[in-house]
């Protein structure tokens, strides 16, 4: 199960992440209570080993913009929220790093669609922390895909049962009074693997 940690901040959480097992970690560069700088993205990636996806998360800023962030943060993946349309993946292709495409579940939800390689199917909301119907997706998505919105530690199994993923991604599921914690990172990791 791929499992990616979504909305760091600090050093210590990205060390808790990257020691817990995730394949993924997430820095938000759109406008966001989790929001960081593209150089603060940069020297938090900075630790991160090269088996593990650092990704940029971006919500409708424009190609350029996305691209101009992405050096300046040096990640390995760029994460698109909501309805960027086909062209702004094109766009992006020669980036030089994974496109990672985020919808709700009204939306094309074939991994690939755009030239992604890796979907995400996440809540209306996203980084809300509000569950959803995951048992509604069973069955639509294909590829490479991750469930995100409203997990956590107590119900990551249940809808992984229930909407059969092939990851999932977690933001505020792992926090505590707004931070990320590291016992409950390590507490998602093992429960999304089935420890
Ligand atoms: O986390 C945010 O604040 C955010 C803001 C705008 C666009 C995307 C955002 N987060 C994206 C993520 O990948 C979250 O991990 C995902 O939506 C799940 O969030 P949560 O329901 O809080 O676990």
């Amino acid at each position: 199960m791929y499992v990616k940690i979504c909305g760091l901040r600090e050093a210590g959480q990205v060390d808790a992440a990257v020691e817990a097992g995730a394949d993924a970690v997430g820095f938000v560069l759109t406008a966001s209570k989790r929001q960081v700088t593209p150089h603060e993205a940069r020297v938090l990636g900075e630790a991160v080993p090269p088996g593990v996806l650092t990704v940029a998360v971006f919500a409708g800023e424009a190609p350029e913009v996305v691209r101009a962030m992405a050096a300046e943060a040096g990640v390995r993946a760029v994460q698109l929220h909501g309805d960027h349309p086909h062209g702004d993946f094109l766009a992006l292709a020669d980036l030089g790093v994974t496109l990672v495409r985020a919808v709700a579940s009204h939306a094309n939800l074939r991994c690939g669609a755009y030239g992604e390689e890796l979907l995400i199917v996440d809540a209306p909301k996203p980084g809300s922390g509000e569950p959803w119907d995951w048992s509604g997706v069973r069955g639509r998505p294909s590829g490479k895909w991750m469930l995100a919105g409203g997990l956590d530690a107590g119900n990551v199994r249940r809808a992984i049962t229930e909407a059969q993923p092939w990851g999932v991604d977690v933001s505020s599921g792992v926090e505590r009074d707004g931070r990320k914690d590291p016992d409950l990172i390590r507490e998602f990791v093992a429960a999304a693997r089935g420890g």
